[in-house]
């Protein structure tokens, strides 16, 4: 199959979305939105670096790479609308491979009516898959990683380091019947859209997902609102068969393991009740961790309190470009 088959092959037989007034087949789509502001964002996964053949299939290549995407949107308080993807192919690939990626992408698509209306297809020496999410938000209702204030109580949805031991169990060979929680947990992250979207009446919140590790985020919330993020280390959420199986690490998974496309997030303590109602609302795990303080010596930064000390956090989690 050459590139104008496989292009006729992934495009869309219909829109959903009504917003969508050019989609695959010229030079560019056209949106018309009138009263949302418009989320763009872009993320890549490329070949041993975010995925290789021991870790994931080429349907959960697609499925998490979109996912990952979502999950930013959901992260600016929004919902998915369309998508584009741009895919560089080795030949070693095959037609049906490339199929299976579509497929795990329009899985994930078809869950939050999302449309696929562009991209790029080109050959390379490895495969690499970088797609631009569109979502909207109610105008000038976007979520900020700046708004933490003092006082405000500092949550997260779900559990941590899933992911990134789901990940640990595939690059060694563990996956058996007993890991397979963990295994799916980073194959097929589930993004907090409708958590996020339910919580849409709370006036303020600081918000972040979770894609290198607490430690990570908090930090960039922190530096974002020139606040300190006190975070209590046992308050932080884990799988009980995480602390059993992997007690020695666990410090590592949950601040550091990235990839968990949770949310991280701030909000005024009076706001508590009516967040914990939307998560209960939207079959959610949330979690108060912490606290927000307004104060010299912490502001910019994350602080841990772990076995009775309060310690700095410092920024962990994937870097590239390292030279
Ligand atoms: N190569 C690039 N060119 C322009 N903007 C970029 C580039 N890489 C990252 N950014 C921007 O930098 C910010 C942080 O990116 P990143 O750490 O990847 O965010 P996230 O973890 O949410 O995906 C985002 O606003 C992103 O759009
Ligand atoms: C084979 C393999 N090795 C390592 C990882 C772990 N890993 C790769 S990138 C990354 C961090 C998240 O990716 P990044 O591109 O930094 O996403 P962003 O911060 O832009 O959301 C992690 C934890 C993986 N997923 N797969
Ligand atoms: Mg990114
Ligand atoms: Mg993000
Ligand atoms: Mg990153």
């Amino acid at each position: 199959m050459e590139e104008f088959d496989f292009i006729q092959s992934i495009k869309p037989k219909y829109y959903r979305q009504s917003s969508v007034i050019k989609g695959i087949g010229d030079d560019a789509a056209i949106l018309r939105h009138t009263n949302n502001d418009i989320i763009m964002t872009m993320d890549t996964m490329v070949e041993n670096i975010h995925f290789n053949e021991m870790t994931t299939a080429p349907f959960h290549i697609g499925y998490r790479a979109l996912a990952a995407n979502i999950s930013d949107i959901a992260a600016m308080g929004g919902k998915p609308v369309s998508y584009l993807v741009s895919i560089t192919v080795p030949d070693r690939w095959s037609a049906e491979e490339l199929q299976e990626i579509y497929q795990g992408m329009t899985a994930l698509a078809n869950a939050y009516h999302m449309d696929l209306i562009g991209g790029d297809t080109v050959s390379g020496e490895h495969l690499s898959l970088s797609i631009t999410v569109l979502g909207t938000v109610n105008n000038g209702k976007a979520r900020y990683r700046n708004t933490a204030r003092e006082h405000d109580i500092i949550f997260v949805t779900g559990t941590l380091g899933d992911s990134a031991y789901g990940l640990h169990l595939l690059l060694n060979e563990q996956d058996d019947a007993a890991s397979q929680y963990f295994i799916h947990r980073h194959q097929m992250p589930s993004p907090r859209v409708s958590f996020i979207n339910q919580a849409r009446p709370i006036e303020r919140m600081a918000l972040n997902d979770v894609s290198d590790g607490i430690a990570n985020e908090a930090n960039e919330i922190a530096a974002a609102s020139d606040k300190g993020m006190l975070l209590d280390f046992d308050r932080i959420p884990y799988h009980d068969l995480l602390a059993k199986n992997s007690p020695d690490n666990l410090y590592q998974w949950i601040l550091s393991g990235g990839e968990d496309f949770e949310l991280i997030g701030t909000v005024p303590p009076e706001d508590w009740d009516r967040l914990m109602e939307y998560a209960k609302l939207t079959d959610t795990k949330l979690t108060s961790i912490g606290k927000v303080v307004d104060n010299e010596k912490f502001n910019g930064k994350a602080w841990l309190r772990y076995q009775g000390q309060l310690k700095i956090l410092d920024k962990s989690g994937y870097t590239h470009l390292k030279r």
